[in-house]
């Protein structure tokens, strides 16, 4: 089991490319963001490839694949379409996560425990192209020990509801059931990362839970970046993180 306080930091770009999409420009462009993250210090570049593509395009992760001095994290929904462009892509990890097309964002982790069979093909598939394949999953036992059964190496819990606590009693829950599904993905031997709703005032108490291999952030990133700057904004976040992971 993995107690080292070493985390990393896997940024997520999507939301200068939303930027881009409101105006349909050539700008900003995400594949800038990527180079600059990764000259603050980023440890890899996490990218959603949607289906209705509201954000990252396919250009995106075509330009992203040639010119990242780390490595990719391809976020994508169980489609035949996206596997179809994983394979052509390779990239060094998979993220398999649900997808609902008028959602706001992702709301929940993906339903392993509901459709084994189908998310076991999946990773044996992406898995022979040599990608470690991860599922963005809720800190829920049950969705942990299925991840474990269909062969998949790493989860990613979903921090979105503990984001979202607003009672500190709810942000303790939250929390705490974050950590135990870290506990329980390192007892089944799983690779944990977590993400989704982190912040610079929220993200230190879950750096600061032992086994966390990496955090993948965005939104709040890319927010904190209009006022800052990108590479601040990453450097800041990953000063944070780092200093947290250590306490
Ligand atoms: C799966 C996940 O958490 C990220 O891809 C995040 O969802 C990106 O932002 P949107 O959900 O807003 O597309
Ligand atoms: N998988 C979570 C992620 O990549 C970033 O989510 P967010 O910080 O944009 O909410």
């Amino acid at each position: 089991m993995t107690t080292s306080n070493r985390i990393l930091l896997g940024v997520n770009i999507d939301h200068v490319a939303t930027l881009r999409q409101a105006r349909g420009t050539r700008y900003p462009d995400p594949v800038k963001a990527a180079l600059d993250a990764e000259e603050a210090g980023a440890d890899g570049i996490t990218v959603h490839l949607r289906e209705d593509r509201r954000h990252i395009q396919e250009r995106d992760v075509l330009l992203l694949k040639d010119v990242l001095q780390t490595r990719m994290n391809f976020e994508m929904g169980v489609t035949e379409e996206m596997m179809a462009f994983a394979e052509r892509i390779r990239p060094a990890h998979i993220c398999l996560v649900p997808e609902t097309r008028q959602e706001l964002t992702t709301e929940g982790g993906l339903d392993v425990a509901g459709q084994e069979a189908r998310i076991k093909a999946a990773v044996e598939r992406l898995s022979k192209i040599g990608s470690e394949v991860s599922l963005f999953i809720d800190a829920d036992e049950r969705q942990i020990a299925a991840s474990k059964r269909v062969g998949a190496p790493a989860i990613e819990l979903h921090t979105g509801r503990y984001a979202d606590a607003e009672t500190p009693a709810e942000v303790a829950e939250e929390l705490k059931r974050v950590a135990d599904g870290v506990a329980f993905g390192l007892a089944q031997g799983l690779i944990v990362n977590a993400g989704h709703g982190l912040h610079y005032h929220n993200v230190e108490a879950v750096a600061a839970i032992k086994g966390i291999n990496e955090l993948n952030i965005g939104h709040a990133l890319v927010a904190h970046a209009l006022f800052v700057g990108f590479k601040s904004a990453v450097s800041e976040m990953k000063a944070l993180i780092l200093a947290a992971a250590k306490a």
